[in-house]
């Protein structure tokens, strides 16, 4: 029997949707205040909400909220950087929908930032949420200077060169090109992997956890964030429309380097399960209850959205 089959099945626990529900209200309660407390132009301020709440699974806040569930520690603590980490995943979105990215026209089920407030806005919405979410670190009064300088100096490896942004260069560069899946998983352990991860390494950082289970945390993430993303590949054509907010087959059609496309979509499905037997390994090395992070990797490899 494979590992992960322990662990498949279609209805996640109460406490797992209770958690869900719980935290993703609790984060998106934040946005307009946030936003609103900043002077800036009326179009930018409707612009970058727009996106924000537009939807979103808002995955990688309720990662950094499940690390201080892990080890008890009060939510408040996290609210400002799990906001951070999902306003610059927002302005990843919408950067990668303009024309000279992916040029799509619907995410979260709506018309794509730039196909709404034109695309100098849509740039400048993007560059505004990303900047705002560092401020929004920074200015955090319930986290000692140490910590926000970590989580800083974490969160902005992760987003940028040597992470997302570098992840997305070679994405594209490679768009039409076939590569092999040692270079497939290295796109995307930084293109998708790098902010989950470092979602759970500002939990970790936040908490206070021993030094050895920061570690864990973030190969549980490193696993999770390619688990992630093989998800999307396959979701990209086996999953609906309605659900995944995009339409289906859009990699394809951007000639995109996927998972399903290098291994079909069983091979595809292994090295899904192979990565989210990894990441419950590495949770063994953590001391607190994990039960919800288990539960979070189950989700990531099950989830129809
Ligand atoms: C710096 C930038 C712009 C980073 C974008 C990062 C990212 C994960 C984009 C979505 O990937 P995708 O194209 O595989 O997913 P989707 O199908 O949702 O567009
Ligand atoms: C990183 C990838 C694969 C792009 C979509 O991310 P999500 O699937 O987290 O998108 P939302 O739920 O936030 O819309």
């Amino acid at each position: 029997m494979a590992p992960y089959q322990s662990f498949r099945r279609r209805n996640y626990s109460v406490q797992l949707k209770t958690f869900m529900s719980v935290y993703k209200d609790r984060v998106e309660e934040l946005f307009p205040s946030v936003i609103n407390s900043s002077e800036m132009p009326r179009k930018l301020k409707e612009s970058m909400l727009y996106s924000l709440e537009a939807g979103g699974k808002r995955v990688r806040p309720l990662l950094v909220y499940a690390v201080l569930d892990t080890y008890g520690i009060s939510a408040e603590k996290a609210d400002k950087t799990a906001c951070a980490i999902e306003f610059i995943h927002t302005y990843s979105l919408i950067h990668d929908d303009l024309p000279a990215m992916d040029d799509d026209d619907i995410r979260r089920g709506r018309p794509t930032n730039h196909r709404v407030y034109g695309e100098a806005c849509a740039v400048l919405a993007g560059d505004a949420l990303l900047t705002q979410s560092f401020q929004l670190i920074a200015g955090d009064k319930l986290l000692s200077a140490d910590k926000k300088v970590d989580i800083i100096a974490a969160v902005s490896e992760a987003s940028g060169a040597p992470g997302m942004v570098g992840g997305q260069l070679d994405d594209m560069e490679a768009e039409g090109r076939e590569v092999d899946v040692e270079e497939l998983e290295y796109i995307h352990a930084r293109k998708t992997g790098a902010l989950l991860s470092v979602a759970l390494q500002a939990g970790a950082v936040i908490a206070g956890a021993p030094e050895e289970e920061q570690r864990a945390l973030e190969a549980f993430g490193k696993h999770i964030g390619l688990s992630f993303q093989i998800k999307d590949d396959l979701l990209d054509v086996e999953g609906e429309e309605s659900e995944i907010g995009k339409p289906v087959g859009s990699d394809e059609s951007n000639d995109k380097n996927t998972y399903v496309r290098l291994l079909g979509a069983d091979g595809a499905r292994e090295k899904l399960d192979y990565h989210t037997s990894m990441a419950l390994a590495e949770l063994e090395r953590v001391s607190g209850n994990t039960e919800v992070l288990k539960e979070l990797t189950a989700y990531i490899s099950e989830r129809t959205k």
